[in-house]
C-alpha cells in the first residue's frame, strides 16, 4: 500500500483488514516515503492497525523506500492532493508535475526491483498520467486505475436512488477520464428484473430529455450555483444536489464532497477493496477502470491509443479484454472529446 498514511491509503489498509480481504496469513505491506511525516506515521499506522484487529490483522510490516516494495498486488494512493476546502484554488498542472515525479519513481524501481508479475491499482491522480506512466514501464495489463469504477459505482447509486432500487440491481458503465470529462453511459443502464420496455421508461425517466452534449454546460452551471450555497450554508448545497439527474450527480456530489472539507475516502476505498478483493479471489470480473489502450476499441472511427476508462475483464493476472457495445452518438461524441484531451495532456509527458 504506498501512500498507507495518507487518508484514502488509511481507510483503505482499515477496509481491507476489516472485511477479511486480506488474510491473517498474508501480509500488508504499508509504504511511506523516506524523510517525510510518513516514514515514522506508517510505524503508527501499523501499531494503531494492529490494536484494532488484533483477532484477524495480516502481517503488517512498513516499507520507506520503492525498492523495498514487495507484493502481488500494489496498491499505488501517494502523492499531492488538491486541498479539501470551500473554493481552494489549485494549480493542477503543477499538482500533476509533483505526483508525474512520484509514480515515475516507482515505476523504475519497481521494473528493476520487481516480480514481473505484480498488479497495480492506482488511485492516485491524476489516473491516466498514473497509469501512462506505470504501465509504459511495467506492461500496460497489469496496470488499472480505480477511477472509472468508482465513477461507475456512484452512477449506478445515484440512478438506484432515483428509481428507488437497491445499488445491486443497477448494471451500467462509466468511461472515459476519471473527473468532470467522464462519460456516462446511459445506454449501458440495467435494471435486474425490470422488461426491456420497463427498463426504457425508468431510464427516461431518470435521465429526463438531455444528451450528453449539453453535459459540460451543466456541469459548469451546477458547480457554480452549488458552490455559491455552500458557501453560506452546506446543508442546503448537498441537499440542492439531491434534486439532480443521476449523471450530473455522480460528478457533482463528490465535488462538494471534497468542498464541504471531508473527502471522498470511504467510497474510494471501497471501489478499490472491491478491485482486490477480486484480485485476491482468483475470480474473473467485469469492471471499468482507466488503462492503456493499443486499438482494441474504436470511438468515432479512429482507434484508440491512449489511457482512459473502459469497461474490461479483470483476473488475478491483471486485465484482458475490452468490453464495450456500440455507444450512442452523444456518448461517442463525449468520449472522442475527452480521448482527445487525455492525448494532449499524455503528449506533455510523452506518453
Ligand atoms: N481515483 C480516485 O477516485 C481518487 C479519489 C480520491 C483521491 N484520489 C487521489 O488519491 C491520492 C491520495 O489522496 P489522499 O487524500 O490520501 O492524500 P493525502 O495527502 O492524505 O496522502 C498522500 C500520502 O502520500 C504519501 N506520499 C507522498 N509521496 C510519497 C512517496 N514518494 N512515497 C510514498 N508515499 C508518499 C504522503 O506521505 C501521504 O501519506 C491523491 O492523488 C488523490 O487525488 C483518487
Amino acid at each position: 500500500m504506498i501512500g498507507a498514511t495518507g487518508d484514502i491509503g488509511r481507510q483503505i489498509c482499515a477496509q481491507l483488514i476489516e472485511r477479511r480481504v486480506v488474510p491473517t496469513t498474508s501480509r500488508l505491506q504499508l509504504v511511506g516515503r523516506r524523510g517525510g511525516s510518513s516514514q515514522t506515521a506508517a510505524h503508527g499506522l501499523r501499531a494503531d492497525l494492529r490494536d484494532a484487529y488484533s483477532e484477524h490483522a495480516p502481517l503488517i510490516d512498513v516499507a520507506v523506500a520503492p525498492e523495498d516494495v514487495v507484493a502481488d498486488v500494489i496498491i499505488m494512493a501517494a502523492g499531492a492532493t488538491p486541498p479539501a476546502a470551500p473554493g481552494a484554488v489549485v494549480d493542477r498542472r503543477e499538482l500533476a508535475a509533483v505526483n508525474a515525479r512520484v509514480f515515475t519513481q516507482y515505476a523504475e524501481r519497481l521494473a528493476e526491483h520487481g516480480a514481473g508479475h505484480e498488479v497495480i491499482i492506482v488511485v492516485s491522480n491524476p489516473v491516466e498520467l498514473a497509469v501512462g506512466i506505470l504501465a509504459k514501464a511495467l506492461g500496460r495489463h497489469r496496470v488499472i486505475g480505480m477511477g472509472a469504477w468508482l465513477d461507475t459505482l456512484r452512477f449506478r447509486r445515484e440512478i438506484a436512488s432515483t428509481l428507488g432500487f437497491p445499488r445491486q440491481r443497477i448494471g451500467g458503465f462509466v468511461v472515459g477520464p476519471h473527473g468532470d470529462d467522464l462519460v456516462p453511459l446511459w445506454s449501458t443502464v440495467r435494471v435486474t428484473g425490470l422488461t426491456v420496455p420497463e427498463r426504457k421508461s425508468a431510464v427516461r425517466r431518470a435521465r429526463g430529455d438531455r444528451s450528453l452534449d449539453d453535459f459540460d454546460g451543466e456541469i459548469a452551471a451546477a458547480k457554480t450555483r452549488i458552490g455559491e450555497v455552500a458557501s453560506v450554508d452546506m446543508t442546503a448545497a448537498f441537499a440542492e444536489v439531491y434534486d439532480w439527474p443521476p449523471d450530473l450527480r455522480t460528478v457533482t456530489r463528490p465535488w462538494l464532497t471534497h468542498q464541504s472539507g471531508a473527502k471522498t475516502a470511504s467510497g474510494t476505498a471501497n471501489a478499490t477493496v472491491e478491485l482486490i478483493d477480486t484480485l485476491f479471489d482468483g475470480r474473473e470480473i467485469v469492471v471499468a477502470g482507466q488503462v492503456r489502450l493499443d486499438g482494441e476499441i474504436s470511438v468515432a472511427g479512429q482507434p484508440v491509443r491512449s489511457v482512459t476508462g473502459v469497461p474490461v475483464v479483470l483476473g488475478p493476472e491483471g486485465w484482458k479484454q475490452v468490453l464495450l457495445d456500440d455507444l450512442a452518438p452523444d456518448e461517442e461524441r463525449r468520449f472522442r472529446a475527452s480521448l482527445d484531451k487525455t492525448d494532449a495532456m499524455l503528449a506533455q509527458w510523452e506518453l
